[in-house]
């Protein structure tokens, strides 16, 4: 059981109060005078692979040494501890919270209700490599003999973000002469024009769902298994052409799916969290499975890290605690993760997913109406594109917006000067939102242009860059399988930390419920033509022009 403590109460989050009134003017400009030793006192660098400067953040060291009092106070120590060995953390759903036993790659044992759970893990590792063996050497076949050139995976959610994540971020570890492709939304088109790319002789759908119940998920499936079987004729052939990753082995062969071809799972593995999982089958075939048992250990390295390591010096635990600082007394709603990655392109809607649905919560442990801020607002777009987007506002809007801007120091595609261009854009940035331009430079710019007095008072305002807006810079040596297997447990860290701190559940999804039930009780109300009034005047208008229209 987790400890339960409401953060607000403790003598830390009240001398974090006391010290924000004081030093809530602080300018990072000052604090970089006053301390010519700022990098090296406020940087952590993990396995020569990820450095985590956190200096231009709007922090003195007693700023961080409260923070840490805080974590130290909501035990963060003990909760840490708890959910490594398996102890039941996910209270409202009575589960474990074992996607670390999953990349576990120490295989010391991990119990969950007396039994080690490792060796089911590693027997569904051995499967899934055999699997990729078959699949990559073509001796697995179609219908027709024809080796697999494309894999469909299907699911939405936990069962899509983290395989279209990592397998973007991988896109240099590519294997050749397969393509993969993902299909989550219930929309049609999504799996329509899917299908128009790819040859049901040499396609393997990976039906990913945990529950195998979702709609989206399960209404792809079945179209493409009808298109499927347009083609193959016989049911029979299906067994050569879809596999299953799921915790309901029930379901899968009810779908007829033969269980031989059927990955298992835990309930111990949030959806968010399942990437490391038979989940991660889409990664596996995409990138290699020797390259998905990297980023494994990546995020295993990680989590000794997360887990030995001194709170001050621990990058997850930094992480979470700047959230806190901003989010709970400077009232910052929202964060952006900001890859200077191509590859790394969905890597912020991984984590709006990731973060937004862990800690999206308004009750704390004792079922109580929380009265202090939880989780923020995820959100971000690779740089440089961001810059000629939404930066303007980062820069000169109202709104404090603490920023991750996270660059390779390598690049897999170093052409031309490419990669010094994108960097000094990652480096121009930060320096840019930490230390802004004074209406002194802006007006001897001016003038030096030649502009008339009348003109440089006229035009300063609008050029003048405030500064002092906070970022962290992760820096990391190269987009490998092992960086990014650790940056992505970084991140899943950083939300159990906040989590904890905000003494709320960060491992169920209740709030996700309602829309779906509404949903299933509109359904058969879409049926026919006849007039709805069962609902609000707006929701029978809408259903009602809706059924006129179509
Ligand atoms: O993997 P399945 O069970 O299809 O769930 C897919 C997704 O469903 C949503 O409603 C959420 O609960 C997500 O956490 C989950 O990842």
């Amino acid at each position: 059981m987790l400890d339960n403590i409401n953060p607000t109460t403790t003598q830390a989050w009240k001398a974090l109060q006391a010290h924000f009134e004081a030093q809530k003017e602080v300018k990072l400009s000052e604090l970089f005078a006053a301390d010519a030793d700022r990098f090296n006192r406020f940087s952590v660098e993990f396995n020569e692979q990820i450095l985590l400067d956190y200096s231009k953040n709007l922090i003195t060291e007693e700023t961080m040494q409260q923070l840490v009092a805080l974590a130290k106070e909501t035990k963060l120590d003990s909760a840490i501890k708890a959910m490594f060995s398996g102890e039941k953390i996910n209270q409202t759903e009575g589960r474990s919270v074992l996607h670390t036993a999953l990349r576990n790659r120490s295989n010391t044992p991990v119990m969950v209700d007396g039994e080690d759970v490792m060796p089911a893990v590693n027997a569904v590792l051995e499967k899934m490599k055999g699997f990729c063996e078959k699949v990559h050497s073509g001796e697995w076949k179609g219908y027709t003999g024809k080796a697999i050139e494309s894999i469909v995976n299907i699911g939405i959610g936990g069962s899509d973000l983290g395989p279209v994540m990592i397998t973007e971020a991988l896109g240099a570890y590519k294997v050749e002469n397969i393509t993969t492709y993902f299909v989550s939304n219930v929309d049609g088109t999504h799996i329509a024009e899917t299908l128009k790319q790819v040859d049901p002789e040499t396609t393997l759908f990976l039906v990913a769902s945990k529950t195998f119940t979702t709609q989206e998920t399960m209404t792809n499936a079945h179209s493409a298994r009808d298109w499927f079987l347009a083609a193959a004729g016989d049911q029979a052939h299906v067994a050569k052409h879809f596999a299953a990753l799921s915790t309901n082995a029930k379901s899968v062969a009810e779908f007829g799916i033969d269980t031989d071809n059927m990955f298992e799972f835990w309930d111990w593995v949030g959806g968010r969290y399942s990437s490391w999982s038979a989940i991660g089958l889409s990664i596996a075939l995409t990138v290699g499975y020797d390259n998905f048992i990297e980023l494994l250990d990546g995020a295993h390295a990680m989590d000794k890290h997360f887990a030995e390591a001194e709170l001050e010096q621990n990058l997850p635990v930094i992480l979470g605690l700047l959230g806190i600082w901003y989010n709970n007394f400077f009232g910052a709603e929202s964060v952006s993760i900001l890859p200077y990655d191509q590859y790394m392109h969905r890597f912020a809607a991984y984590f709006q997913q990731g973060d937004m649905e862990s800690n999206g919560k308004n009750v704390d442990r004792n079922g109580n109406p929380v009265d202090y801020q939880t989780g923020p607002i995820i959100w971000g777009e690779p740089g440089t594109n961001g810059q000629h987007a939404f930066y303007q506002l980062i820069h000169q809007g109202t709104k404090l917006i603490p920023c991750d801007f996270i660059a390779p120091a390598t690049s897999h595609n170093p052409l031309s000067d490419h990669h010094a261009k994108l960097m000094s854009n990652f480096f121009a940035q930060t320096e840019a939102l930490a230390f802004g331009k004074s209406r002194e430079t802006v007006e001897a710019e001016l003038v030096s242009a030649g502009k008339s007095a009348e003109e440089v008072a006229e035009l300063a305002p609008f050029k003048v860059f405030t500064g002092n807006k906070p970022t962290n810079s992760i820096l990391v040596k190269k987009i490998t399988p092992s960086s990014l297997g650790a940056m992505v447990a970084m991140y899943e860290h950083k939300i159990f930390v906040q989590g904890i701190i905000w003494n709320i559940f960060s491992f169920d999804q209740w709030g996700v419920e309602l829309g779906k039930q509404l949903a299933n009780q509109i359904l058969p109300e879409l049926k026919d033509g006849s007039e709805v009034s069962s609902h609000d005047s707006s929701t029978n208008g809408l259903i009602n022009t809706f059924k006129a229209w179509s």
